[in-house]
């Protein structure tokens, strides 16, 4: 049924001897998503992924993929397609050998010139894994986790240690596949490609979650931040007395001016007012919802 989700992982936990990595973990990844289970390093991501693609077992709890249990092989490995953190191609494969393996392995079926086209190896397709660029190589893993639209992708990572250019055709990539109604799971540390991309996030702290839902409901919880820089003043023999701010503020440690508020437009309008007033200058000023990466600075601090 449409309407079932593709993942439910309910009450996850994981543990490995005495360290309990995930705690009582619940969530669900519904048709045609793009969910991106973000969080702090060590909070148990990798470890939740791993249980769902199968290649782990859970202490306790269930996770369903398609309806099935994931270590059901045959019912859910031809329907998912996996990107890992490391590609484990063999170096003297050439790229075109390398994504035909992929058909094989994971007995779906595609035209492995229209992949090539696809991440923009045509032109590698003769080429011996091992002289790759990490970029070129980044964008072979990508083709194996696409091989044959499977309804469900993971993405582990999928942009690290690429340049701007690439990074932005993976992301193209990733749209083009998601107009088939593929469900996407993402990690990433780069918060702005989720926050610009998720539908939903999950945000992962010492093994369960810390917040969950769409991108404006874990924003919408923090205020809204002013920044700027006020000019130093020039030495004089009697240094002016600063000019007191028309808003509480606290001097960030690179020295900005950081207001913090849940009223930005009036806040602002008061701030540029006062600085009109007084003829000050407010260097490099900044106004802006909160984004992600405050969100996790919260959750760290
Ligand atoms: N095989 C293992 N044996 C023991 N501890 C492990 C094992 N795998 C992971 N851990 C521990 O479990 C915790 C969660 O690890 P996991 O790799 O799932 O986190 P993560 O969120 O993916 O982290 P990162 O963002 O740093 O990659 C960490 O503290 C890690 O050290």
């Amino acid at each position: 049924m449409s309407n079932t989700p593709v993942i439910e992982v309910e009450r996850l936990n994981l543990t490995y001897g005495d360290f309990h990595a995930v705690r009582d973990l619940s969530f669900e990844v519904r048709r045609g998503e793009l969910y991106a289970l973000l969080g702090t390093n060590g909070a148990g991501k990798t470890s939740t992924l791993e249980t769902i693609e199968g290649h782990r077992r859970p202490t306790s709890g269930t996770v369903r993929v398609f309806g099935h249990s994931p270590q059901d092989r045959r019912a859910v490995r031809p329907r998912m397609g996996v990107m890992l953190q490391e590609s484990g191609f063999s170096p003297d494969l050439t790229v075109r050998e390398s994504v035909g393996l992929v058909g094989r392995l994971t007995r779906r079926t595609d035209d492995v010139d229209r992949l090539l086209d696809l991440v923009d190896l045509t032109d590698r397709a003769g080429r011996k894994v091992s002289q790759l660029s990490g970029g070129e190589k980044r964008r072979l893993d990508f083709a194996t986790a696409v091989y044959g639209t499977p309804e469900l992708i993971f993405l582990d990572e999928p942009t690290t240690g690429l340049d701007i250019q690439s990074r932005d055709a993976v992301w193209a990539t990733v749209d083009r596949v998601r107009e088939n109604g593929t469900t996407i799971v993402l990690t990433t540390h780069y918060l702005e490609e989720a926050q610009q991309r998720a539908d939903r996030i999950g945000l992962m702290h010492q093994g369960t979650f810390h917040r969950e839902g769409t991108v404006s409901e874990l924003t919408r919880t923090l205020p809204a931040v002013i920044r700027f820089s006020l000019p130093t003043p020039t030495p004089t023999p009697t240094p002016p007395s600063p000019l007191p701010l028309p808003l509480p503020a606290v001097v960030d440690a690179d020295g900005k001016v950081m207001v913090e508020t849940f009223a930005l437009q009036e806040d602002l309008h008061l701030l540029l007012g006062w600085a009109h007033e007084h003829a000050v200058e407010l260097r490099g000023l900044e106004a802006g919802a909160t984004r992600l990466d405050d969100v996790f600075r919260a959750i760290s601090s």
